[in-house]
């Protein structure tokens, strides 16, 4: 299998205290991008840490919708 050309997208990665923190941001996250019904690929890793890449999947690249969304993100 070849590896995949990443497509446009806009990355941010999160610290937090533990777990159970982690797990209540990727929560509030999700709340948001249902709302916004725009939705972010979420990583969990490392126990604490949140990786949150945003891009339109529909127009293949990163568009004002992945910008407000990432600001909605960063107010959490
Ligand atoms: C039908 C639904 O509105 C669309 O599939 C939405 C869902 N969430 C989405 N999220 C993102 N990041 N890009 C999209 O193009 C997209 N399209």
């Amino acid at each position: 299998m070849n590896w995949n050309k990443e497509t446009e997208k806009i990355t941010k990665e999160f610290t937090f205290k533990n777990f159970k923190e982690a797990l209540a941001f990727v929560n509030q996250v999700g709340d948001l991008a249902e709302n916004m019904d725009h939705h972010p690929d979420i990583l969990l890793h490392s126990y604490k840490k949140v990786t949150i890449s945003l891009t339109s999947h529909s127009d293949g690249k990163v568009t004002e919708k992945d910008h407000q969304l990432a600001s909605k993100i960063d107010e959490i």
